[in-house]
């Protein structure tokens, strides 16, 4: 990575010179309702690594990625971006897009798309404005409350990477873009990490036009980090195509997934004591204060 055009300022430019790389140890989280939201996630990712966090729905993959991006206080000395703690030095070069932020209200309104881009840092940085602008096919004439779900979705992407990072956390927002946007977008952000050494952690369910994109993967099951590792590790079994139509990288998800689901069981036969209610019926429920077949059947009218 040039060292120099890295946008990582920590508190007192510690994180300056470093190198984007992320290492979590032993990071274990509670949410304030005291269930435990992950538990003894450890992982070391490169600066200029792409990896792809796998995961069932609910496996903690928002979790872990909030706890990186700084959103959430992790425990102390569990979490380093290019050395330095996120929570506590507010990287400026760490960049996180979830569902907050594309639930932001101001890209429903009746506004212009080069005053939304401008008002994220569009005139300071126009050559990646002009570059998001192209590779994700935005008409700079439309208004944002007349638009498809997708082409807003490209503009929020523009909005959100525009400002240059070092540390990119994609929290699957990719779902509204066709085939082509998505592989273009993807290209870029392979460009990225290619040739300023940012890094990228990216929770996807949909594995169209990723392989051979990756170069790490990340399992995650139940609030665990079940496994991970350079590309490499899985290179035999991701190679190519199946006879199936799925890639080998998505054959060996769904393995993943499936295995997952085999160990967990369905999800209203899990006894989970970390959480009240779950794993729990409708019936059972009303035990617990929370919703009875009745209530839910009232809240349907
Ligand atoms: N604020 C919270 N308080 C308590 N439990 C929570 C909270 N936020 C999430 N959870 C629970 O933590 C678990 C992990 O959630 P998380 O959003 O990290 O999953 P995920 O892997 O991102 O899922 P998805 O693929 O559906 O986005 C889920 O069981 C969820 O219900």
């Amino acid at each position: 990575m040039a060292n120099q055009d890295s946008a990582l300022q920590g508190q007192g430019g510690a994180a300056a010179a470093a190198k984007p790389e992320i290492s979590v140890t032993g990071l274990s989280y509670k949410f304030v309702d005291g269930s435990l939201g992950l538990r003894d996630v450890s992982l070391e990712l490169p600066a200029g690594s792409r990896t792809l966090l796998i995961g069932a729905n609910g496996a903690g993959k928002t979790t872990l990625l909030r706890l990186l991006s700084g959103k959430r206080l992790a425990p102390s000395q569990t979490i380093r971006i290019a050395g330095v703690d996120p929570f506590s030095a507010g990287l400026e070069g760490v960049t996180y897009l979830g569902l907050e932020w594309v639930l932001n209200p101001i890209v429903r309104t009746d506004i212009a798309v080069p005053v939304l881009l401008d008002s994220v840092g569009g005139s300071f940085y126009p050559a990646r404005r002009d570059e998001l602008v192209r590779i994700l096919d935005i008409d700079l004439s439309w208004r944002m409350h007349a638009v498809s779900d997708g082409e807003r979705r490209r503009v929020q992407l523009a909005m959100g990477l525009i400002r240059p990072w070092d540390v990119l956390l994609l929290d699957e927002i990719t779902v509204d873009l066709d085939l082509l946007s998505r592989s273009n977008f993807l290209a870029w952000l392979r460009g990225e990490t290619e040739r300023r050494g940012a890094t990228i952690v990216y929770a996807t369910h949909i594995l169209d036009n990723l392989v051979g994109w990756p170069t790490h993967l990340a399992h995650m099951h139940l609030g665990r980090l079940k496994e991970w590792g350079p590309m490499a590790k899985y290179d035999a079994e991701t190679d190519c195509y199946t006879n199936s139509g799925n890639s080998k990288l998505g054959e060996l998800v769904l393995k993943w997934l499936k295995e997952d689901l085999h160990e967990r069981g369905p999800r209203n036969q899990i006894q989970n004591q970390n959480r009240p209610g779950q794993g729990k019926t409708y019936e059972s429920l009303e035990g617990l204060g929370g919703y009875g077949l009745e209530k839910k059947a009232e809240d349907d009218q």
